[in-house]
């Protein structure tokens, strides 16, 4: 993988881009805590068919992690900005939890631009703002020692125990993944994450939209993504057997899943 740093209108972001030039323009978008490398696996199976283009959120890897709050109309800004600094017009979305929030927000608000929305698990309101300004505080207030806590904590919302106890290595690459973030950009996606919710305009969406659901997700559960679809016309659900993290923990259930929706569109 060469991960490169692009220069957009939005700021510097980190990108990989791989697979042939001129196929459908694929993009990754990360979860809360986490990088670009969350989708290794996904970028070695699509990059076969699609030039996937995957991306740092802001305020994550080495992507612009300025003085936040963030909104989701800056991160789903920044798509669109590293989209037109690339010269892309129209791409296929994959984005799971904060990243499939962001792939709402862009069917909501830049439908036109987009082929296809993925929306793995995730909901249209994530979580409850007080706990996410809680959070948010508590990582301004303890710099990067709160990311080791959150580092600690965070394999038991985002992976089942048999996976935790099966595959070790996965889990402590994830939370190194999150010990690297930048205390600011992950407190500022917490306040973008306190705020946003796009239950009553997700029903405007007229892309081709799947939602991805794991069945043993305690954060954004089968439930949400079942709301989500009552709402999108036509949108289309899989579940596959994983909690929160669920590219990581069945990859080749969520690659199935992207993959045949893909084929359609
Ligand atoms: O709290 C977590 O780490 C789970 C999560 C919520 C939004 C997101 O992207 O991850």
């Amino acid at each position: 993988m060469a991960t490169q740093q692009l220069a957009t209108t939005n700021g510097n972001f980190r990108i990989d881009l791989q697979g042939p030039e001129g196929a459908p323009v694929l993009v990754f978008s990360n979860s809360l805590g986490t990088t670009l490398e969350m989708w290794d696996a996904q970028a070695m199976t699509f990059s076969k068919q699609y030039r996937v283009l995957r991306y740092d959120t802001r305020g994550h890897g080495a992507s612009i992690a300025n003085a936040g709050p963030y909104q989701f109309a800056q991160l789903g800004g920044d798509v669109l900005s590293i989209l037109d600094s690339l010269g892309i017009e129209q791409a296929h979305f994959c984005g799971i939890s904060m990243g499939g929030l962001t792939g709402l927000w862009l069917g909501v608000h830049a439908g036109q631009r987009l082929r296809s929305i993925t929306v793995a698990n995730s909901a249209a309101k994530i979580g409850a703002e007080a706990a996410w300004r809680e959070r948010a505080a508590m990582v301004r207030a303890n710099g990067s020692a709160a990311m080791q806590t959150l580092a600690e904590s965070s394999p038991s919302r985002w992976f089942t125990d048999s996976f935790i106890a099966s595959q070790p290595q996965v889990v402590q690459t994830a939370q190194a993944w999150i010990a690297s973030i930048p205390p600011e950009g992950y407190a500022s996606c917490c306040e973008a994450l306190a705020t946003e919710d796009l239950r009553a305009a997700i029903s405007s969406i007229q892309t081709p939209t799947l939602l991805i659901g794991g069945s043993a997700d305690p954060v954004t559960t089968v439930a949400d993504a079942q709301a989500m679809q009552a709402a999108i016309a036509g949108a289309e659900l899989a579940t596959v057997p994983a909690s929160h993290l669920s590219n990581l923990e069945a990859p080749q259930a969520f690659d199935l899943a992207l993959g045949s929706f893909l084929q359609k569109h």
